[in-house]
């Protein structure tokens, strides 16, 4: 069985890690959807779909994980439009796993299998919680796996969302 998550990855953090093992116990291999591809350099959104890439690939790397897809998604501005923009992008897949309640919808409407997952340590393990600790200088580096950390280290990420969060007045 093929099985699909997409999620932002703003950025690729423990909770995404474990689970992904969860889902590849159940299921041959992952699609691993990167959402809003077009977004990057906002307080939300900022890292490109590339530097996302690159951390999912080297976290996997590091784990040992090869058996999964990773394809950038933009958004469609038409949320009944949306399964068939990630079909047309992605391998076939049989189930979805996700927490998010439209994503939940929308697949659910075409048919498909949706699994939800448990919140794991969601006070840390959290996209939002990492990226307000770089901007507070707190340890954020204990939440993502090492090779997310290098990746960040090298495109000074953490510069990156401390300008973003400056106000211009
Ligand atoms: N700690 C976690 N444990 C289990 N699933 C998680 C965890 N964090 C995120 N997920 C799930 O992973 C998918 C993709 O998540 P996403 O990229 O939005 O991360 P996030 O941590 O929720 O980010 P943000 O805080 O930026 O919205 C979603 O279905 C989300 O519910
Ligand atoms: N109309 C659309 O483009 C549409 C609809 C539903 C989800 N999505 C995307 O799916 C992803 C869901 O991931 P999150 O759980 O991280 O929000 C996001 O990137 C979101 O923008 C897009």
């Amino acid at each position: 069985m093929r099985a699909f998550i997409v999620g932002r990855f703003q950025p690729f953090h423990n909770g995404h890690m474990e689970i992904l093992k969860r889902i590849l116990h159940e299921n041959d291999s992952v699609i691993i959807g990167i959402g809003s591809a077009q977004f990057s350099h906002t307080l939300k959104d900022p890292f490109t779909a590339g530097e996302r890439h690159l951390m999912i690939s080297s976290a996997l790397e590091e784990s040992g994980v090869y058996n999964y897809y990773l394809v950038p998604i933009e958004d469609v501005n038409s949320n009944p439009l949306w399964v068939s923009h990630v079909e047309s992008l992605t391998p076939p897949f049989q189930r979805v796993y996700t927490n998010n309640p439209l994503v939940k919808r929308l697949f659910y409407e075409k048919g498909y299998e949706v699994l939800s997952m448990d919140l794991l340590n969601r006070k840390e393990w959290s996209g939002t919680s990492i990226r307000n600790k770089m901007i507070r200088g707190e340890n954020w580096k204990k939440d993502v796996p090492p090779a997310v950390a290098r990746v960040i280290d090298e495109i000074d990420g953490v510069s990156r969302i401390r300008d973003l969060s400056e106000s211009d007045e």
